[in-house]
This record gives C-alpha cells, sequence and structure tokens, in this order.
C-alpha cells in the first residue's frame, strides 16, 4: 500500500493508431522468444512446463484523458496462487487488471506511470511486445466471448492462431484436449468437438474462453468478473476450474462476490476511489485475514457488506 502525494505524471501515452499496440490482432508475432518452447506439456511430455511466473506492481497510476483513476497501486500476485481484487463499482479494479497485460493502452487518451513486473521483467519495457505480454498474460472476461459460429476445437486452437503459434495438427489436437481438461470442460464436450462455441451453456461458453486462453500456455490468467454472468451452478463449475489451476499457473480474479473472494483466492487487495480522489489499494494480504482480521476499517465495513 502507498499513500504518496499526487506528484507523479504518466510515463507513457497511448494511442489506439499506434501500430505497435495494435499487434494484438495482428498474427504472427516475430521474432518469437518462446519459439523452442513446448505447449501446454514439458519435456517429459506432461501438462505445464517451466516454472511459475509472478506478477507484481510497482507505484502504478492510471488515466483516462487528465481523469487519474489510480493512484501508487503496488501489489505483489504470488505464482501459483489466486489474488482477488475486490472494492465497489468504479474503484478502478478493471483497469488496474488491464493494465497488466497492456490492454489499457488500447483506449485513446489512456496513460499510466509505475511498473508492472512479470518474473521482474517490466512488460512497459521499451521495446517489448504488447502481443508477446498478452500471450503470457491471457485474459477472461466477465460475459463469455467465444466464436459462436465455430467448432468447440477451432474455438480453442484460435489462440494459437491469434498469437501467431505455428503447430502440428497432432500438436494441435493434444492442445485442444489438455486445455479443454485443465478448464474443467473436456468430459462434457470430447464426444462434440466439431459443434458450435455457441451452442454450449453459459458456463461451459466460458469455461470453453479459459481453454481458449490456456492452449497458449500463458503465465498469468486475469479474470474480470468471469463468473457475474453465469446462474450458481455454472459459477460453481468455474470456481472449481480455478481451484485446479491454482498451482499451475498465477490467477488474479476481480470479483463483486465476497464469498468467491474467499472460496477461490490465498491474496486479496481491497481498492477504494471516492468523488474526488482515484483508487488505491486500502489493504491488501492473505484472504483470511482480509476478510477475518482486517486492519482498516474501511475493509471491515466493505467485506461486512456496510458499504458498496
Ligand atoms: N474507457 C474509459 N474511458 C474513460 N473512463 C473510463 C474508461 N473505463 C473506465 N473509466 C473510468 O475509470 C474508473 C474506474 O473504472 P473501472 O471500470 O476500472 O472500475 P471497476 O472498479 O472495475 O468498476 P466495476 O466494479 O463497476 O466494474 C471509473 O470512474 C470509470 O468511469
Amino acid at each position: 500500500m502507498t499513500d504518496a502525494p499526487l506528484t507523479d505524471t504518466p510515463q507513457a501515452e497511448f494511442s489506439p493508431t499506434d501500430p505497435v499496440a495494435d499487434t494484438i490482432t495482428l498474427p504472427p508475432v516475430a521474432p518469437d522468444p518462446y519459439a523452442d518452447q513446448p505447449y501446454g506439456q514439458d519435456a517429459d511430455g506432461h501438462p505445464d512446463g517451466g516454472p511459475l511466473a509472478g506478477l507484481e506492481t510497482r507505484e502504478v497510476s492510471a488515466w483516462f484523458g487528465s481523469r487519474k483513476v489510480l493512484e501508487r497501486v503496488s501489489l505483489a500476485m504470488p505464482a501459483g496462487e489466486v489474488t482477488a481484487l475486490i472494492g465497489p463499482s468504479g474503484c478502478g479494479k478493471s483497469t488496474y487488471l488491464r493494465i497488466l497485460n497492456r490492454m489499457h493502452e488500447m483506449v485513446r487518451g489512456a496513460a499510466l506511470a509505475g511498473e508492472v513486473l512479470l518474473d521482474g521483467d517490466d512488460v512497459y519495457r521499451p521495446g517489448r511486445r504488447p502481443a508477446e505480454v498478452r500471450r503470457r498474460i491471457g485474459m477472461v472476461f466477465q460475459r463469455p466471448n467465444p466464436f459462436p459460429a465455430m467448432s468447440i476445437q477451432d474455438n480453442v486452437s484460435s489462440g494459437l492462431k491469434l498469437a501467431g503459434i505455428k503447430v502440428s495438427k497432432e500438436e494441435r489436437q493434444h492442445l485442444v484436449e489438455t486445455s479443454l481438461r485443465r478448464a474443467g470442460l473436456w468430459d462434457e464436450v470430447s464426444t462434440r468437438l466439431h459443434t458450435p462455441g455457441g451452442a454450449l451453456s453459459g458456463g461451459q461458453q466460458q469455461r470453453l474462453c479459459i481453454a481458449r486462453s490456456l492452449a497458449v500456455s500463458p503465465d498469468i490468467l486475469l479474470m474480470d468478473e468471469p463468473c457475474s454472468a453465469l446462474d450458481p451452478t455454472s459459477t460453481r463449475r468455474v470456481e472449481e476450474t480455478i481451484a485446479e489451476l491454482r498451482g499451475r499457473l498465477t490467477i488474479v480474479i476481480v470479483t463483486h462476490n465476497m464469498q468467491q473472494a474467499q472460496r477461490v483466492s490465498q491474496t486479496c487487495a481491497f481498492f477504494l476511489a471516492t468523488h474526488d480522489t482515484p483508487g488505491r489499494i486500502v489493504e491488501a494480504g492473505p484472504t483470511g485475514q482480509i476478510f477475518g482480521s482486517p486492519r482498516d476499517q474501511r475493509t471491515s465495513d466493505y467485506v461486512n457488506g456496510r458499504f458498496g
């Protein structure tokens, strides 16, 4: 947590016309620093490969135009764990999440200051390509967004195409199965991989989107209220998937559901903004502590439903 005066200025400004910022939709990503790395399996053919990566922000501030919406947010999101971001509407949780994988810069007039360290290396380092960052830091959105007319298996492998990753047919089939298994969807769809993604239920579609993100073997998975459009049963299934993924990759989830934050996360950060101050972290720490014995009265009021 930081409580410094408002003296910083934007260190980077972006525009949608920035050719580098546009590369998320322009495969292939070249040169590919991970070209030799097997996707979805380690050297022994087991799912996953490589060490787990953590994420950390230092003094991150953000603006939309001249309006500052985040103030010096410092937070460590431990490798292999689930970190929950909680706080009232408008306090900057989604903006913060989108800063983590360089999606913030896709908004005209957006700016930021501070550092975002993926395994100690700043994702905003000059020369670092946004598309490579977004491949290592995947994102699942509030509303499931599969390609509705595309088959289930093509939905999963579309992530590879978007990232410019070339694999053989056999590797692709293996990856589709591995990703669907890890997303907890394989048993429900293995006999109908050629049917359209749009034919699945909302909860299944969300797990399909998780599988699509997993296909490119990200280090980090960002989830922006992934269950807010789902019924309780689907929500429980997605939470089970999150629990199964824990330890395999690092997850950061925005949620308004306090029970969900307690169920799925090990670390929790409480954000708060007021009408004339930008969003900042009031308190962050082990989830048990944030909910069981918060240090700040505002945290206590929020997690106990007394405001927001
Ligand atoms: N594209 C944008 N252009 C201008 N202002 C924006 C934009 N996106 C968000 N904001 C503003 O930034 C502030 C933080 O918004 P953000 O969506 O990050 O909050 P949040 O905590 O995720 O809210 P919620 O819980 O309702 O989703 C808000 O005041 C919002 O109006």
